[in-house]
């Protein structure tokens, strides 16, 4: 039987909260779709929908939420998980609070809670604010964040900008008084008709609490933090075996596309240690050109080793880029890599590592996969996940893992 049942609103947002999941020993799928009635899957404890409802407008947010709901109720999954950004990335329009109300009209559920505090990942929440390691949210880098600038740490009054239903907080003193506390308060604010409560959550022990006395809800959401809390109570009570599968041999190929400060340390590193080929449209702006060149040499270097293509890049080199190739520089960066990853595997490569989640969306879309099993994890929140024709896929976000990730993960020690 499915004991969780994972709705994420983009791919690398999926990957890390199966990561989480796994990491307490369940066995977990994450597909990337909603699959078609009637399709079987790997025997698992969890399973993980990764959509990409991040920012597509809301009713189309709210449509495909409910369609990977309804697949995951006739799989009758006892917990459903909906996991979105431990930075609460969303504007005021949605998508966070627009798909929870559908959820929970659908469960017939009347409250849930809102929990993003992810600890391992330095997201903490204190008196309904969210923070980024030492800062407010609204002081970190999300707040120039291109499509969801987040400039308010409130998450109560963030939310409540995005739902009619009623929002309130459960304060990190009520947690600390435990299990039962946390449940009295749950209920008294269902009591007063509060249907979102925004949780505080500052360490792993703060989720168990919450996990626990949250046992009677059939709707949780939140970042992977309280999604791995759930899980451990559940694998506990399973006795499963803890995760490690060996990585298929064969090729490697790194692809980069995100151009986040993480990453670009990564690729950097990564440049310095094996061949590499950078994108550049500045250079090339014939996107089938690019296209071209880009694929000659891959299939030149794939067999000397592990190869990075990138075209992670800083803003004045991405401004340059959209200034020669257009608009649509982003799409055909993200479909050539994409296509760099379907040669990859055709000739021969089973290890295939993707930074960024829009590229992680176009790398799984070029190679068809339609789900995977998580593995073990290479850093926090990134798992190897193994596809059914035996290559493994690493999907990072932009903003995971340690300056040397990609270079281990190419070499297969990770
Ligand atoms: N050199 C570049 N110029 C312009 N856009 C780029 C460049 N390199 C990557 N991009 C685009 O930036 C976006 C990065 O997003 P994504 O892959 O989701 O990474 P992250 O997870 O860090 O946000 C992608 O759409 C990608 O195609
Ligand atoms: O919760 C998180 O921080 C991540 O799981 C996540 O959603 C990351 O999103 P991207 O930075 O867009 O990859």
């Amino acid at each position: 039987m499915i004991r969780i049942g994972c709705i994420a609103d983009d791919f690398t947002g999926g990957s890390d909260v199966a990561a989480a999941l796994r990491r307490t020993g369940l066995d977990v799928a994450l597909l990337f779709d909603v699959p078609e009635v009637g399709t079987e899957l790997p025997r698992c404890d969890a399973v993980v929908i990764a959509l990409k409802t991040r920012t597509v407008p809301r009713t189309e947010a709210v449509r495909q939420s409910m369609d990977a709901l309804a697949w995951l109720v006739t799989k009758e999954v006892e917990k459903v998980y909906f996991k979105y950004c431990s930075t609460f990335d969303s504007t005021d329009d949605g998508n966070i609070g627009p798909v929870a109300d559908a959820m929970l009209r659908s469960l017939q559920e009347t409250s849930t809670v809102m929990c993003p505090a992810s600890p391992e990942h330095g997201r903490t929440m204190y008196r309904g604010h969210l923070f980024v390691h030492d800062q407010l949210l609204s002081e970190s880098s999300m707040r120039h964040h291109p499509l969801t600038p987040m400039t308010d740490s409130d998450i109560v009054a963030v939310l409540g900008r995005q739902t009619q239903g009623a929002v309130g907080l459960l304060a990190l003193p009520a947690v600390r008084d435990g299990v039962d506390a946390t449940r009295r308060a749950l209920e008294e604010l269902a009591t007063v008709g509060v249907r979102h409560v925004v949780t505080d959550a500052i360490d792993d022990s703060d989720l168990r609490v919450i996990a626990e006395a949250t046992a009677g809800l059939r709707l949780l959401t939140g970042g992977a933090g309280l999604a791995g809390a759930l899980g451990s109570l559940i694998a506990s009570e399973a006795g499963t075996a803890a995760p490690g599968t060996s990585l298929p041999d064969g090729a490697a190929v790194v692809l980069a596309g995100s151009c986040s400060a993480a990453t670009l340390a990564q690729v950097a590193r990564a440049a310095e240690v094996m061949p590499a080929y950078r994108l550049d449209p500045s250079a090339t702006p014939d996107p089938g050109q690019m296209r071209r060149e880009a694929t000659n040499w891959l299939v030149e270097h794939l067999d000397r080793g592990p190869v990075l293509v990138y075209s992670s890049a800083g803003p004045e080199d991405r401004e340059r880029a959209r200034t020669a190739m257009g608009p649509d520089t982003a799409d055909h960066l993200e479909r050539t890599l994409g296509d760099l990853a379907r040669t990859a595997v055709d000739q021969g490569a089973r290890r295939v590592v993707v930074a960024g989640g829009e590229t992680s969306g176009a790398v799984v879309q070029a190679l068809g996969v339609r789900s995977v099993m998580v593995d073990r994890e290479a850093d926090r929140g990134v798992p190897w996940c193994l596809t059914g024709d035996g290559v493994a896929l690493l999907l990072k976000s932009g903003n995971f893992g340690s300056e040397d990730l990609l270079v281990r993960a190419a070499g297969g020690t990770a």
